[in-house]
């Protein structure tokens, strides 16, 4: 590879240190700039390739286990750890070989490991990949598994286990007819309405991007925008809105949209993708909790986990440790008692989060409908088309899961309720 190969396998290696040592996640490092320095292809690779790392991160380290003594520091075990990964899935040595001593040649603290480096890998070059083969599917750690097996068992673990680590393809959101598009970027059209397209695809070269014909958003994620199902001219709030997937497909349906989020940068992305896609929609940034008014429909897309998110983001588990998830829990609840009370009588509530964890789902409607006696659960609401039955939970919720649509490439895990107001 390049010399600029060298410098994208230099800069997955820092995502890695950084996610790995210092429990930061990629969107975070990514955004305070470390991969500014590089080409927009080589941003994408590295990016890539830290990614593909964290989830054969298990693997990689089962064959590199018997070729090292003790285990080097970090920097070092990343650079083996990336070139596992890299030659275990088919990489060519000789570039993968040459790139890992090269980074460590010029590593001031770690340049004497450079010939363990080099012997390390040309192990794993000649014997990894039958053993990589061989290893089984990695599994999240222990702290995150626990309560998912509680909440799912072990069985269905181990297909949300194999999700996360096929990763997940591309969805598009059309803004007009989802048939139409998938003729036109040679998609599947998912029985929900989305459109999938096959991944490796540079997202802005697909034909009406420019246009703004289409988002990308994940197939589970389109869901709640449908079940709450807003009409031309009805009056809705989309809280917690940026980046605005959402925001875009009740503004697409003719909603007169009223978006909050208090987060000024992301709010940023949200106008941008309205003005790419030609819609409107009133744009605050501000606290949920200070947002007044009455209104028809309300979107409550609150802050959550984000564990339903892991098959595009195999550095959650590595980054976090559950320790914030109770704050985000609270917040929920309160978020939830807010929206149910800026809703018109007769009005709904779609609450959903992007977690596979029942207490930022399932028990959050439970708790809201013993709180609220003039609130009922709308489970009629939640037969979209394309949403299996099978789905729907006991307090009349709707359960996605990755594991779903196995054979199709799955779906996030997302959680959603449709509460109406009596
Ligand atoms: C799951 S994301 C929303 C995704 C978005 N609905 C979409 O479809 O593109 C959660 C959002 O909640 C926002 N948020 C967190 N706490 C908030 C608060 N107190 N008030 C307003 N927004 C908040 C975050 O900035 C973040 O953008």
């Amino acid at each position: 590879m390049s010399k600029s190969g060298m410098q994208t396998r230099r800069s997955a290696v820092y995502l890695l240190d950084q996610v790995l040592g210092e429990g930061r996640l990629l969107s975070e490092v990514i955004g305070s700039g470390a991969l500014e320095r590089l080409e927009p292809a080589e941003r994408a690779r590295a990016q890539r390739l830290a990614v593909d790392t964290l989830r054969g991160l298990e693997r990689a380290d089962r064959v590199l286990q018997k070729h090292l003594k003790k285990v080097p520091a970090m920097t070092v075990q990343n650079v083996l750890r990336l070139g596992t990964v890299e030659l275990c899935q088919g990489g060519a040595a000789h570039g993968v070989v040459n790139d890992a001593v090269e980074i460590i040649s010029k590593n001031k603290h770690q340049s004497k490991l450079k010939g363990l480096v080099n012997a390390v890998l040309r192990k794993v070059d000649a014997e990894g990949q039958a053993e990589w083969d061989r290893l089984r599917i990695p599994r999240m750690p222990k702290w995150l598994r626990k309560p998912l097996v509680q909440a799912y068992g072990s069985e269905v673990m181990l297909g949300i286990e194999a999700a996360h680590f096929a990763g997940a393809p591309l969805d598009l959101t059309a803004k007009g007819d989802p048939e139409a598009l998938a003729k036109v970027v040679e998609g599947d059209l998912l029985p929900t309405g989305s459109v999938r397209v096959s991944v490796g695809q540079q997202v802005s070269a697909l034909s009406g991007y420019t246009e703004g014909d289409w988002w990308v958003q994940d197939a589970a994620a389109a869901l709640p925008a449908k079940i709450l199902d807003v009409k031309p001219g009805e009056k809705v709030l989309d809280l917690c809105a940026a980046p605005g997937g959402k925001t875009m497909q009740l503004a697409a349906a003719g909603a007169e949209v009223t978006a909050v989020d208090d987060n000024p940068s992301r709010m940023a992305r949200v106008e941008e993708n309205l003005k790419r896609t030609g819609l409107t929609a009133k744009l605050v940034v501000g606290d949920v909790m200070a947002q007044g008014g009455e209104y028809d429909a309300i979107l409550l897309d609150a802050p959550c986990s984000a564990t339903g998110t892991m098959r595009r983001h195999p550095d959650l588990p590595f980054a976090k440790d559950g320790s914030e998830f109770g704050d985000l829990i609270g917040l929920q609840e309160v978020f939830i008692d807010h929206a149910l009370g800026l809703l018109k009588p007769g009005g709904r509530l779609v609450f959903c989060t992007c977690s596979l964890l029942p207490d930022e789902g399932e028990v959050q409607v439970e708790e809201a409908l013993a709180r609220w006696s003039g609130v009922r659960v709308d489970r009629e609401a939640l037969l979209v088309g394309g949403v299996d039955p099978e789905w729907v939970t006991e307090e009349g919720g709707l359960r996605l899961r990755p594991d779903y649509w196995a054979a199709r490439g799955g779906m996030d895990g997302f959680y959603m309720a449709m509460l109406r107001r009596e």
